[in-house]
């Protein structure tokens, strides 16, 4: 029998970076469509900052396999709403996620494919369970990196696809400096 070799890695909790790993940056031009304030998008757009970069140790796609990443989520807004990652749900779709806070201010946006959402607020030593079946968006509020672990099934998939389409039913925005969510024009049933 042929074993794979267990493996121990320090993550950099002031950076999130996680030596060795695969690295994915997003920028503002990566999410274009996402943002319901296309004038405040276009706008940015001139310096398309970074949003989010992901740090992710991933094995092949096999059922009982595990990956886990960091993601590094920039502090920012468009118009009034917080920088977030993409959101997805998982290509297969009855694959859970565990999320760990690690630093900073922030949020995890879920929902069902009926368009019920729930929003979880996250801080360092926050952990999240994501159930099957619901889309996850992680988003920060505060004006710090949000840096968070996430562990899931290495066959879990991203299905990126409707949130691309619609979004989310919420949206999470700033309004008299706190954070409320509020109904996605945007979202059609
Ligand atoms: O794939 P998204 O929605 O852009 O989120 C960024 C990353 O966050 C994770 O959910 C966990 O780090 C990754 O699976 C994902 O690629
Ligand atoms: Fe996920």
């Amino acid at each position: 029998m042929e074993y794979k070799n267990p493996l121990g890695v320090d993550i950099d909790l002031e950076t999130g970076v996680i030596p060795g790993a695969k690295k994915l940056v997003r920028r503002l031009s990566d999410l274009k469509g996402y943002f319901v304030d296309e004038k405040a998008y276009e706008e940015l757009l001139k310096e398309n900052p970074v949003v989010y970069e992901v740090y992710a140790i991933e094995q092949e796609e096999k059922d009982g396999d595990l990956n886990f990443a960091t993601t590094v989520l920039y502090p920012g807004k468009v118009g009034r709403e917080f920088f977030f990652t993409k959101g997805h749900y998982h290509s297969k779709a009855d694959r859970a996620e565990i999320y760990y806070g690690i630093k900073g201010r922030g949020g995890m946006l879920l929902q069902t494919p009926e368009g019920k959402a729930e929003w979880i607020e996250m801080k360092p030593g926050t952990v999240v369970y994501v159930p099957p079946y619901w889309a996850h968006r992680t988003v920060n509020t505060g004006d710090e990196p949000f840096i968070f672990l996430a562990v899931y099934p290495a066959d879990a998939g991203h299905d990126y696809g409707s949130i691309a389409e619609k979004g989310f039913s919420k949206l999470v925005v700033e309004e008299n400096g706190e954070v409320k969510l509020v109904d996605n024009p945007k979202w059609k049933e």
